[in-house]
């Protein structure tokens, strides 16, 4: 199926004009490319330098000064209501997180990681407390701003942000381009720079069927960095992944949070993503039984 054969399926469904325009005009560069523009597509399309980073010359501090949190939690409860009873996933967080943390939260299964990262991704409001990124409380934006914000700051790579099936690698990696009305040209000139770093430019045409789990995991990184957002959330980056794709998958946000300064929040169960970790909040029940504040030298000795 070509993309404008989708594009067609989509628009007999759903017709969302706006999108299907922005689609319509990535259809017909590709259309006019696939004869062969000869173009680079590896040079970065992120920096005027040849640096080979993801980092755009426009990135910037977003908070005003390193004492303030990006994201802050205050008295944070999420609670489920199961028929008659309710049930308390999050008790209380109170959690500060500064830009260019490396965070990771550590739990038992059931202990509310998925559920924090709901919020802290503004995926979700509390019950009761208050989330706040960059000093807005999310609570009180309007769900357009909130998504508007998310979607420029946020790079999700959660297990169940799945890729479009019937998309091609390439096309799901340019999707959040095209949300953000990017240039389409240049939207697919990041897509294939992205495709190139997580080492997966021969596979832009393969739909994510045809990929196996760590690459359809390389691709969810390369869409989570498509806007080049400062904040990245993974939950269980690693899950399911042989250890040398999850190794991999690590380095590559390592090498992000070090050189980049993005911000990294990860929750896992896995102990090995500890070792590149800033800051490890360990979480039991709903709360945080404690926070672990770790040097570089700490880093080392558990490799
Ligand atoms: N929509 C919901 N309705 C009711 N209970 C829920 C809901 N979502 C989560 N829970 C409960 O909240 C608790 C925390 O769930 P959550 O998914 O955040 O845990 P987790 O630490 O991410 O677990 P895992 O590591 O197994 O993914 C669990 O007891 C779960 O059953």
């Amino acid at each position: 199926m070509t993309l404008t054969e989708i594009i067609e399926t989509f628009k007999t469904k759903l017709n969302p004009s706006k999108i299907m325009d922005s689609l319509e005009r990535t259809a017909s560069f590709y259309d006019e490319s696939e004869n062969g523009s000869g173009e680079d597509l590896k040079s970065n399309p992120y920096s005027n330098s040849a640096s080979g980073s993801v980092k755009s010359s426009e990135a910037t501090r977003i908070t005003l000064n390193e004492k303030e949190p990006l994201i802050k939690l205050t008295d944070v409860w999420k609670l489920y209501q199961m028929g008659e009873v309710e049930f308390a996933a999050l008790k209380g967080i109170d959690l500060d997180i500064y830009e260019g943390e490396f965070l990771v939260g550590l739990g038992p299964s059931g202990s509310g990681k998925s559920t924090l990262m709901n919020l802290l991704g503004c995926l979700d409001i509390p019950s009761k407390g208050t989330v706040f990124l960059n000093s807005k409380d999310i609570s009180e934006l309007e769900e357009s701003e909130l998504a508007r914000i998310r979607g420029q700051m946020i790079g999700f790579i959660f297990q169940s942000f799945n890729l479009i099936p019937t998309l091609s690698t390439e096309e799901n990696v340019l999707l959040p381009l095209e949300f953000q009305e990017e240039d389409v040209q240049l939207a697919r000139k990041k897509a294939a720079y992205l495709l190139d770093i997580v080492g997966l430019s021969d596979k832009r045409k393969n739909l994510p069927s045809q990929l196996s789990g760590g690459q359809r995991q390389r691709v969810a990184i390369a869409r989570s960095l498509a806007v080049n957002p400062p904040i990245i959330l993974a939950d269980e980056p690693t899950g399911n992944l042989d250890s040398k794709t999850g190794d991999y998958i690590l380095d590559f946000l390592d090498g992000l949070n070090k050189k980049e300064g993005k911000t990294i929040i990860i929750v896992t169960h896995d102990l090995e993503i500890v070792k590149h970790a800033t800051r490890v909040v360990y979480i039991r029940d709903g709360e945080i039984e404690k926070i672990e504040i770790r040097t570089k030298n700490e880093s080392e000795e558990i490799k």
